[in-house]
């Protein structure tokens, strides 16, 4: 059952209101014993690569494209960095909606490409950044009465609410910190609503302190400043813009957490170490690891806390980038001599 059922009491669903589910949520919350001695404290992963389409996308995705239906929108549209895309053209082709995805030309992993247009999207790519393509997307749903599925619509941040939902369920209560990747800062803002919905519904005692992470090449939320030219190799957080900056620095201010920026090479060496541990995710999800290795190192992370940090989306999503990075095939003839000579 996805999260309609299983959390649809924190969500606006009235009787008309269609129940999609593709069996999105109930993501694996996994113990990271190695890393967490490394960094010194008990240290989790949810794993978000584990929705239908890979990502956290879904959660959000699921209940938007929902009330769509029922408001008898005849389509959805959406700019995306990938996985908004994919996720946007799944729920609309299980609910019998149009969608239209503008992407930004020449940056978007080929796997969440290939999901958008196997799933029947209409894929347009749009010279420009993200930010360019999501302006587009506004002034087209305006035009043609779509559904704008970017984290802009009110559902989208209800739905991802349901995150923060499990992560409490799954330990019994909140964390002491959530560590989360952040590029349109909807998510980190949908977490912390999460949480503060789930203590006042007594259903956990506390709420985490907030850290959020981006790419030092892609950080206004760091920074306080937009830029039109965000360059990370976290194609996925790539976003100079953030439409959720005030509601996201505001939902961190209030849990006493921060923003921080980490470098690409700390990135992928995350994304490697995480493989490691048995988690593939995408260079984006691995942004919190080396947030807090940085941290760690200077000081600045308390020992012995229990943090989660929000593994955002599959490894397979983008595998060009871990091709480049983390070693190549051994071309061998075909004996055993040669290898014995190769394998450990
Ligand atoms: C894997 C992954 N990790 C983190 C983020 C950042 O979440 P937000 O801070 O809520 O934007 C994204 C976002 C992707 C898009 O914005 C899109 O797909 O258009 C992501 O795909």
């Amino acid at each position: 059952m996805g999260i309609l059922g299983r959390y649809g009491d924190f969500f606006p669903l009235t009787p008309r209101t269609p129940r999609l589910d593709l069996g999105e949520g109930s993501t694996p919350l996994v113990p990271l014993r190695a890393l967490g001695e490394e960094l010194g404290v008990d240290l989790w992963g949810k794993f978000e690569g584990a929705n239908p389409t890979g990502s956290f996308k879904d959660r959000g995705m699921v209940l938007a494209v929902s009330k769509a239906m029922e408001e008898g929108a005849r389509g959805v549209i959406c700019a995306s960095t990938g996985n908004t895309s994919a996720s946007a053209a799944a729920y609309a082709a299980c609910g019998g909606l149009s969608c239209t995805v503008l992407l930004p030309s020449g940056n978007v992993a080929k796997g969440k490409v290939a999901q958008a247009l196997i799933y029947g999207a209409t894929v347009a790519a749009v010279r420009g950044n993200f930010d360019r393509a999501l302006e587009l997307a506004r002034a087209m749903a305006e035009r043609r009465g779509y559904r704008i599925v970017n984290s802009v619509n009110p559902f989208r941040l209800r739905g991802q609410m349901s995150g923060a939902f499990e992560i409490c369920d799954q330990l019994g209560d909140a964390p002491d910190w959530l560590a989360i990747p952040v590029g349109n800062a909807g998510n980190v803002t949908a977490y912390w609503a999460g949480f503060v919905a789930y203590m006042r519904r007594r259903r956990s005692s506390r709420v985490p302190v907030m850290m959020g992470f981006q790419a030092q090449g892609a950080c206004p939320m760091v920074t306080g400043q937009f830029t039109d030219h965000p360059e990370t190799v976290a194609t996925a957080i790539r976003i100079g813009r953030p439409v959720n900056a005030r509601r996201a620095r505001w939902a961190v201010m209030m849990s006493g957490g921060a923003f921080e920026a980490v470098e690409d090479r700390e990135i992928l060496r995350a994304q490697m170490d995480l493989a490691r541990c048995g988690l593939f995710a995408e260079p984006a999800s691995c942004t919190p690891l080396a947030g807090l290795r940085k941290l760690a190192r200077e000081g600045r992370l308390p020992r012995g806390i229990r943090v989660v940090m929000v593994l955002t989306g599959n490894g397979l999503k983008d595998v060009e980038t871990p091709l480049r990075s983390a070693g190549s095939v051994v071309e061998l003839e075909d004996s055993l001599e040669t290898l014995e000579g190769v394998i450990p």
